[in-house]
């Protein structure tokens, strides 16, 4: 089988990748970093009247020359306005947010008068009429569309949902990915180490990725080399009702890789397996069921690169948010090589000039076995399939890792 090329992998996966169609319903106070799955109507107008911008009092402009002494009439006060209309020559007592009262036109603040010993208020400056005062509907109205499904609850939406009524809100379901690493070589953090034996670390990284994009994760855990231990953890996946099942490991050519066939086994569709990248060439996709299937090479670097390109898109879709532009351009401070047919994805560092420039540095080791040199990279430099030599001072495209 030729190797695929990178666009042609990441357009297959993400080809009919979309958000489920029912929502979930959530109290409004978990909706945080959740997407809104249907546009929201206002169930109520705000402001529901008119109301004052500041402290003060509420009188009619015309009545209100600097100089102008009004006789105080009452108070009207957030949650507590005044009853009846503005007598003439007369002012109301007026605080931030309280209902401004019939027959008012115009807020004096409160610095620009005097209050008198017999009660009455003298106006030292004219207000401007309309000034500090908000009318009824001018932030929303109900009936109206305030919210867009698709729309990322932030901190301002979720305020908005919250003022326009809303206890409970619809969102995305997120998408559940099982993460399953393989290997009889794999202990997980905290153990004990016997001969031969090595921490099972990507499966952390990859969680992390898919979490951070929008997903439930659902840990498999280790699965040792051996078709039962596939089988059962590929049925773990299915019965939890894994929307992608991601595996690590054991998706090469060596008698232990034995994903592919427990999964074939188990009635998976291979869509594909392995891609003109490095690292990451044997990268698999499939479908079992309505479960898809994500084979990820075991190397550190290798899986953890085939993640930021094809499973956080993938996440991002399922989870209907807007897909991420990681790609970015910048200046290479050292010479590259001319590449072959995969295309290679170079961990690097990334350094911002005082104009915005952004330059990149290749890493001198890219073994895909280096957990410390992709820690250690802030940028993956894109080189593709049989780019000629580049020099230091030429533009590159770089996948940004993190600032
Ligand atoms: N004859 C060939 N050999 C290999 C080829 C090939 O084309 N022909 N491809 C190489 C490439 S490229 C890669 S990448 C690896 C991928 O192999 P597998 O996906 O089968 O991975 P494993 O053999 O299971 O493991 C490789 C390496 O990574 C370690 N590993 C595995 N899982 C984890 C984990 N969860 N956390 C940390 N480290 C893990 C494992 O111990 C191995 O050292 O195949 C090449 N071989
Ligand atoms: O593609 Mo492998 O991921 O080169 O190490």
């Amino acid at each position: 089988m030729a190797l695929m090329p990178v666009d042609e992998a990441l357009r297959r996966i993400l080809e009919d990748a979309a958000a489920p169609q029912e929502p979930e319903m959530l109290p409004l106070a978990r909706t945080s970093g959740r997407v809104l799955a249907r546009d929201i109507k206002a169930l109520r107008t705000h402001p529901p009247f008119a109301a004052s911008a500041m402290d003060g009092y509420a009188v009619r402009a015309g009545e209100a020359s600097a100089g102008a002494i009004l006789t105080l009439q009452g108070e009207s006060a957030a949650g507590h306005g005044h009853d009846g209309a503005l007598a003439p020559k007369s002012a109301i007592r007026i605080f931030t947010g309280a209902p401004v009262p019939e027959g008012a036109d115009a807020i004096v603040i409160q610095e620009n008068t005097d209050k008198l010993d017999d009660g009455s208020v003298r106006i030292n400056e004219a207000p401007v009429p309309g000034r500090y005062i908000r009318d009824a509907g001018i932030d929303f109205e109900t009936g109206k569309v305030g919210l867009e499904a698709g729309r990322l609850l932030d901190a301002g939406a979720i305020t908005f949902a919250a003022a326009m009524n809303h206890a409970t809100l619809p969102v995305v379901r997120k998408p559940r990915v099982a993460i399953l690493a393989t290997g009889d070589e794999l202990r997980l953090p905290g153990e004990e180490l016997g001969p031969g034996q090595i921490i099972a670390s990507n499966t952390f990284g990859v969680a992390a990725l898919a979490r951070e994009a929008g997903a439930e994760i659902i840990d498999l855990g280790i699965a040792a080399d051996r078709m039962e231990a596939l089988d059962s953890a590929i049925d773990s996946a299915l019965a939890q009702g894994a929307d992608v099942l991601v595996t690590i490991g054991g998706a090469s050519v060596g008698d232990h890789d034995l994903v592919q066939k427990a999964l074939t086994g188990r009635g998976m569709a291979l869509d594909f397996w392995r891609i003109a990248m490095r690292p990451g060439k044997p990268l698999m996709s499939g479908r079992l069921g309505g479960m898809r299937v994500l084979g990820l090479p075991g190397n550190p670097a290798s899986s953890l690169v085939c993640a930021h390109l094809f499973l956080e898109p993938l996440v991002t879709r399922l989870g209907g948010r807007p897909d991420p532009d990681r790609m970015k351009k910048a200046i290479l401070t050292k010479d590259m090589p001319e590449n072959d047919l995969r295309q290679d994805y170079i961990r690097a560092d990334l350094a911002t000039g005082p104009d915005g420039t952004l330059s990149a540095t290749p890493f001198d080791r890219q073994d895909s076995s280096l957990m410390k040199v992709f820690a250690d990279a802030r940028c993956l430099i894109v080189r593709p399939p049989f780019a000629l030599p580049a020099k230091p001072g030429s533009t590159c495209s770089v996948l940004v890792l993190r600032p």
